[in-house]
């Protein structure tokens, strides 16, 4: 949802950065990895110990090298196949981290319910993701969902900030409705997965891409 209605305005915010950190010299795949160690840094130090809004802060200006590196591909007037490959996998990284984080966060100070969510938030996550690159893998195209990535760190990371700003159930409120709208979507992208699957089969000529079954 906020990928589609946000992409275009943000990209105007990253461009100017991405051309710039190319002409410095660096390249998109060094800041995908910059990006995702601070993601995983902020996390497991600050998250995961208790420091919710101060890791709150690093690990959001950490995601957001996710939009820059796009953004410097773009700069570049091109995108690479190792690219495509290395953000989508820094991508789940980033998520296993962050989620991973709350729910060590959650556990450790007794808050099982709250560990509970954040478990789900996690392999929900890992999972869209999933059904989305299974899908690519057979040329099947599904459109947008629910939570995806960008929601799922939105929600995530308001809830965190809160929380470590005092606000009372803020990271109970935001995980407990991501997991509910994890779960969701885990089913509504497996649907959009198998109307494509039905109509693709539909189409004259159409083969199968997947492996014969034995
Ligand atoms: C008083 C309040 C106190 C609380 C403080 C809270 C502060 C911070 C709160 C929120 C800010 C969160 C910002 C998070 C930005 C998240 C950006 C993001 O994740 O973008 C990723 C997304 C998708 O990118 P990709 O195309 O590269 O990745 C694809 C994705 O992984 C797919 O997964 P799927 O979605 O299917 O599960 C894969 O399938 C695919 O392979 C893969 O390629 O990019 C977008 O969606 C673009 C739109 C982003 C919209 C961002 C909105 C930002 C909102 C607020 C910004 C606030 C900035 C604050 C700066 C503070 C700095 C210190
Ligand atoms: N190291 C990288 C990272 C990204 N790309 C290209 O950008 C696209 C992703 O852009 P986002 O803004 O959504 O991160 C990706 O699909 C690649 O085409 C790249 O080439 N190298
Ligand atoms: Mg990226
Ligand atoms: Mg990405």
């Amino acid at each position: 949802m906020l990928n589609s209605l946000a992409r275009s305005s943000v990209s105007k915010v990253m461009d100017p950065i991405g051309r710039g950190l190319l002409k410095a010299g660096l390249s998109p795949d060094l800041v995908t990895v910059v990006g995702t160690a601070g993601v995983v840094a902020g996390s497991v130090g600050l998250l995961a110990t208790g420091y919710l809004f101060a890791g709150t802060m690093v690990v959001t200006f950490f995601v957001l090298c996710d939009l820059v590196d796009g953004a410097m591909a773009r700069a570049r007037g091109y995108g690479t196949d190792f690219g495509v490959v290395l953000d989508a996998s820094c991508d789940r990284i980033a998520d296993g981290a962050l989620f991973g984080a709350l729910a060590y966060y959650a556990f450790a100070t007794d808050q099982r319910l709250l560990g509970i969510a954040a478990l789900i938030c996690l392999v929900a996550g890992q999972v869209i993701s999933y059904v989305k690159a299974r899908a690519d893998s057979v040329a099947l195209a599904i459109g947008g969902a629910l939570a995806e990535r960008a929601e799922r760190n939105v929600l995530g990371l308001v809830g965190a900030g809160l929380a470590g700003l005092g606000v009372p159930y803020a990271l109970d409120v935001a995980l407990w409705l991501l997991a509910v709208a994890g779960l969701v979507t885990v089913v509504q992208r497996l649907v959009q997965v198998r109307r494509a699957a039905v109509k693709a089969a539909a189409e004259p000529g159409h083969r199968s891409t997947g492996r014969p079954a034995l």
